[in-house]
């Protein structure tokens, strides 16, 4: 089953807020994990470093030292979570491979116990009846890379399409599905600019070398996937409806959040205002003849990443945030919305609103929310997790997404984040965003009420009233 088929029927009357919602025929609903947040096996079967494994050991980087070492120990258990995943009824699911599982040094040999792992993988899946969809790259980039400049430097871009092309050949017959990458926002804004993430450098200039060289290696990695004949290419982008009462504000951050993404990969350029607003930080040198032609080739799906919608406003000598780089004097506002453990706003109108913006804005593309969820201070008690507000938070956010099919979105599917809990980068193990509690010192798994909840939910296909 290919995730963008068209989705057949209808949609039920929209009753916004608690009535039946029924989503049309043939939607798919999944789970999504990540290779570095569940694997654990870092050092096994001949798995390189990656940049997230010298990140989470550097002194301060990573909340109590937490490292993705041990994780959830999917690399050997993950015939007893795809059990759980068919359990609960999961229709599809997507997860990551290990770039230095694959290749250690990110280039050059191939390891063939890093591919074995994603056989067995994908074939327990297919043995339970559900799909998977491919991740190439969350982030765990081979060490051996970033020290030759990592995303700032264009040979990555080159290497990541020969994996890509490994990967694929080992998978690419029972793998209809495949994304390039995983929210290159932060793989460059966070990781290059602000430093808060791996590799940890802070240097907006290197930023957006690094924004350039993740779309041109997600560019040359879908030529080398349609080559090969994969039939379903995308990548995913995290992206969020931004606001404010200042119209230049708004521009900014949109620009830098959402269109120096969307703009290159659904119509081939880069947005004239976010260029010209960063040649304080580059001189854009780096963009060579023909890179925008490579980057803008089509797509049949774009994964969102939704979680929180960006409030903006003017604020004097407010310094700027280094995740935005030349944000100086805009202050990020948070609304009086309820809050996650994370701190974001819990607002499910805010995904409505997304939907719909890009299906106006980028037509054309059919659309996957590939993440969506929320961490809560979860309590395992006697046995059971009483999520209630994680739950409260799917039904909204899956309202407002029926609200955008409504409203002509093209949305073919949700994968919510995340399967079970999992090493939440920075913030290592201390924030919980599963349906499936994990006991990281005994490795259980218990299904919170959210996952039988969420069961319900796909059984129906839809919300009940
Ligand atoms: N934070 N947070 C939760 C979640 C993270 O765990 C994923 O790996 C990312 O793709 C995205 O940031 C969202």
């Amino acid at each position: 089953m290919t995730l963008s088929m068209g989705v057949s029927g209808g949609i039920s009357e929209e009753t916004a807020g608690t009535g039946e919602v029924i989503f049309p025929e043939g939607f798919v609903w999944g789970t999504a994990t990540a290779s570095y947040q569940i694997e654990g096996a870092a050092n096994e079967d001949g798995r390189g470093p990656s940049i997230w494994d010298t990140f989470s050991r550097t002194p301060g980087k990573v909340f109590a030292g937490h490292t993705g070492d041990v994780a959830c120990d999917h690399y050997h258990r993950y015939r007893d979570d795809v059990a759980m995943m068919a359990d609960l009824g999961v229709q599809a699911y997507r997860f990551s491979m290990a770039w230095p599982r694959i290749q250690p040094d990110g280039s050059g040999p191939v390891n063939p116990r890093g591919l074995d792992f994603y056989d067995r993988l994908v074939d327990e899946l297919h043995g339970h009846g559900i799909t998977p969809l491919v991740t190439l790259y969350h982030w765990d980039l081979p060490q051996a890379l970033e020290d030759r400049g990592g995303w700032t430097s264009r040979e990555t871009a080159e290497r990541f399409a020969e994996y890509a092309a490994v990967a694929y050949g080992r998978l690419g017959d029972r793998i209809a599905t495949w994304t390039t990458l995983n929210e290159p926002w932060c793989s460059s804004f966070l990781g290059y600019g602000a430093g808060v993430h791996a590799p940890g450098r802070t240097d907006p200039g290197a930023a957006f070398a690094a924004v350039h060289h993740l779309l041109l290696g997600h560019g040359l990695a879908v030529a080398e996937l349609r080559a090969a004949g994969a039939a379903q290419v995308g990548i995913t982008l995290n992206l969020a409806p931004i606001s404010g009462d200042d119209p230049e504000a708004v521009a900014h951050i949109d620009g830098l959040q959402n269109r120096i993404f969307l703009d290159p990969v659904l119509r081939g350029e880069y947005p004239a205002d976010v260029v010209e607003r960063a040649r304080r930080f580059t001189d854009w040198s780096f963009v060579r003849d023909g890179d925008l032609d490579i980057i803008g080739a089509p797509i049949d799906v774009l994964g969102v990443n939704y979680y929180s919608p960006t409030a903006v406003r003017l604020r004097a000598g407010q310094p700027a945030n280094p995740v935005h780089p030349g944000s100086e004097g805009i202050a990020f506002v948070q609304g009086d919305e309820e809050k996650t453990a994370m701190g974001w706003s819990v607002k499910p109108s805010g995904l409505t609103e997304l939907l719909t913006r890009v299906s106006r804005d980028y037509p054309g593309t059919p659309l996957i929310i590939t993440e969506n969820g929320a961490a809560f201070d979860d309590v395992l008690a006697d046995g059971r997790v009483a999520d209630e507000r994680r739950i409260a938070f799917l039904d909204g956010h899956f309202r407002a997404a029926h609200a955008a099919i409504a409203a002509g979105a093209d949305l073919r599917g949700y994968f919510v984040w995340s399967l079970m809990d999992n090493f939440e980068w920075a913030e290592g193990y201390a924030k919980r965003f599963g349906l499936v509690h994990v006991d990281y010192a005994s490795q259980r798994r218990t299904p919170k009420d959210s996952a039988l909840w969420y069961r319900e939910v796909i059984r129906r296909n839809g919300l009940q009233a």
